[in-house]
């Protein structure tokens, strides 16, 4: 791999523009992706009785199926044509962050059908969640801060991993039939990896058009989210992407998504705002952002569910 600061230099050219990139030479093994996909291949393939065992809970860890994301409610007619599991940080039933929202054990797949399952999903897991950790410091060059600058956010930092499946069906934007409909990542980074179907496409500029996201063989493909977006002021941007599917195949894809401690407060860098650029988005915090783009997405998800607690962190 390349020196960090080659590094910054060509992620801060990427971050101004459209906030996509591929991240090449990354050291992760091709054997481990390979599996963990194949690992996904053969849960997806499982009756639906058997996926719906493990319905995502309280905690929106674990299957939601076909249909039930609608990531663009105002321009869908239905849900996401894709199925998908949520796995996180695995916290224990009594531990001190059982009670917070999005907090608690994951749902695995039965071991007498999956063996492999958990082991290599948290493999990958543990993977990316390093990989995430230099792209951080990375992300902080690029922004003139010391490279440790947003370390103490993520402390514990809040991965969430995603296997989805998208049916075969062809997406027809005109009658507001998407693979996945459009939005922005939520989070700090996303970090993705699909087979060789075609489908993301990206629109950098409000408004404009959509571009394809060419899936590249060993590449990951690396996206910004709100939460730096807000961080930046806007100068790092968060685009906005969607998936429209061919038909003629199902399309497999697993994101990571990379985001900072559930109480992390989410502001204007002092570097990013000045009189003359004022800060465009009040504060927040990481977890109070994230429930509400779950509460307005997830069919399947009451942000009010856990302890009776509704958002956290309130204003
Ligand atoms: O499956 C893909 O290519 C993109 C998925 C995505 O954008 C997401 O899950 O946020
Ligand atoms: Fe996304």
């Amino acid at each position: 791999s390349e020196p960090e600061a080659t590094v910054a230099a060509r992620v801060r050219e990427a971050c101004l523009s459209s906030g996509f990139f591929y991240v090449v030479n990354h050291g992760i093994s091709e054997a481990l992706v390979t599996e963990v996909f194949e690992q996904n291949h053969a849960f997806f393939a499982l009756p639906a009785e058997q996926k719906r065992y493990i319905l995502a809970d309280c905690n929106n860890r674990g299957y939601t199926p076909m249909a039930e994301e609608t990531l663009d409610p105002a321009n869908q007619r239905e849900g996401d044509t894709k199925e998908g599991l949520y796995f996180g940080r695995e916290v224990a039933p009594g531990s001190p962050e059982a009670h917070l929202p999005l907090h608690g054990p994951n749902q695995w797949p039965p071991e007498d059908l999956l063996p492999r399952y958990r082991e290599v999903t948290e493999a990958y897991l543990a993977a990316l969640l390093a990989l995430s950790f230099r792209l951080l410091r990375a992300l902080a060059i690029a922004l003139d801060l010391a490279p440790e600058h947003f370390r103490p956010y993520f402390d514990p930092p809040s991965p969430f991993l995603r296997p989805l499946r998208y049916a075969a069906r062809a997406s027809a934007p005109e009658q507001g039939v998407f693979g996945a409909g459009a939005h922005s990542d939520y989070g700090m980074l996303t970090l993705l990896r699909t087979d060789d179907a075609p489908g993301l496409q990206v629109r950098p500029e409000p408004g404009g058009s959509w571009h394809p996201v060419a899936p590249r063989p060993g590449a990951f493909i690396v996206n910004l989210g709100d939460m730096l977006e807000r961080w930046t002021n806007g100068l790092f941007r968060s685009t906005l992407h969607r998936v429209c599917t061919a038909g003629d195949r199902d399309r497999y894809s697993i994101a990571f998504f990379f985001d900072p401690a559930f109480s992390a407060r989410v502001e204007c860098l002092p570097t990013c705002c000045s009189d003359t650029r004022p800060a465009k988005f009040p504060p927040t915090t990481s977890g109070e952002y994230l429930l509400g783009r779950y509460a307005a997405t997830h069919s399947g998800y009451d942000a009010g569910a856990k302890g009776g607690g509704g958002l956290p962190g309130g204003q």
